[in-house]
């Protein structure tokens, strides 16, 4: 089996004359966390959208696991179910309890029985500490409770790979940290996983490689300490209020 999980080449995404994804390349090994960081309007959401096909491409060649999703022939939705994604806003059904919104898409797309369904969603429930609350509401949950529901539900998919897309972003500060938490544990398990994020702390102790993106391009790829670089030094502090300036679009076209 290749040591490869992802591997996007020449990516390309307009919407109407925006070029969003201007001829991405990555490559996610297997087991690793590859955290993209850049200014807001880079294009980072649209990269992941198009590698989960919530967005058809334009151009460009995206393969998971052996399977080309860009390839016309490809069952979207069976491919789909390999990749697992958590959004901002946690996108969990209001009407379900947290142990139906986990089983629903076991039962629909996996074909799974009641029984196995509810079994598979209680032991991720318990792997992100919710276990207790499988026959709550998502509104009596707080945010982080959640967003970790939220990644419990994508495991129980059984992904290769996992994506995140700034999951952290649209919580309370003191409930960020339970999150980033489910998902260091995560990395530790060996999952191949790819974050968007401004967590910077995040990305230098758990990222294994930090791409940075800007105005559709990767401008920058490597180890987070070389990428990021010392929080201490005056060249970080300068890039780190260019990535998390929501007012920086500044695509610094190298074309
Ligand atoms: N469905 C869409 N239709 C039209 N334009 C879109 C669509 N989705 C994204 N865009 C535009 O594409 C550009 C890149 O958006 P994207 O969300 O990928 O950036 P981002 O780097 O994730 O930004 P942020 O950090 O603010 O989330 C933006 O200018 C955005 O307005």
């Amino acid at each position: 089996m290749s040591d490869i999980s992802v591997e996007i080449t020449g990516l390309k995404k307009s919407f109407g004359s925006l070029d969003v994804l201007k001829g991405i390349d990555v490559t996610v090994n297997r087991g690793d966390v590859v955290c993209i960081i850049g200014p807001s309007g880079s294009g980072k959401s649209t990269l992941l959208r198009c590698v989960n096909l919530l967005e058809e491409p334009n151009d460009g060649k995206i393969v998971v696991n052996g399977v080309e999703l860009t390839n016309p022939d490809v069952d979207i939705d069976l491919a789909r179910t390999k990749i697992g994604m958590v959004f901002q806003s946690f996108n969990l059904f209001a009407h379900l309890n947290v142990l139906a919104n986990l089983t629903v898409a076991q039962r629909k797309v996996l074909k799974r029985s009641e029984k196995e369904a509810q079994e598979i969603a209680l032991r991720n429930l318990d792997r992100v500490g919710l276990k207790e609350k499988a026959n709550s509401m998502p509104a009596q949950l707080s945010g982080g409770q959640q967003q970790r529901v939220a990644i419990a539900r994508a495991l129980s998919m059984d992904p290769d790979v996992m994506l995140f897309d700034e999951p952290t972003s649209a919580l309370d500060p003191e409930l960020v940290g339970d999150v980033l938490g489910v998902m260091r544990q995560l990395a530790d398990e060996g999952m191949t996983m790819l974050v968007v994020t401004h967590e910077m702390q995040f990305a230098r102790e758990v990222a294994d490689k930090v791409i940075f993106m800007d105005g559709g391009y990767i401008v920058e790829e490597g180890p987070a300490a070389e990428v990021i670089g010392d929080p201490q030094e005056a060249r970080t502090q300068e890039f780190l209020a260019r990535v998390l300036d929501p007012t920086h679009h500044g695509p610094s076209d190298p074309a």
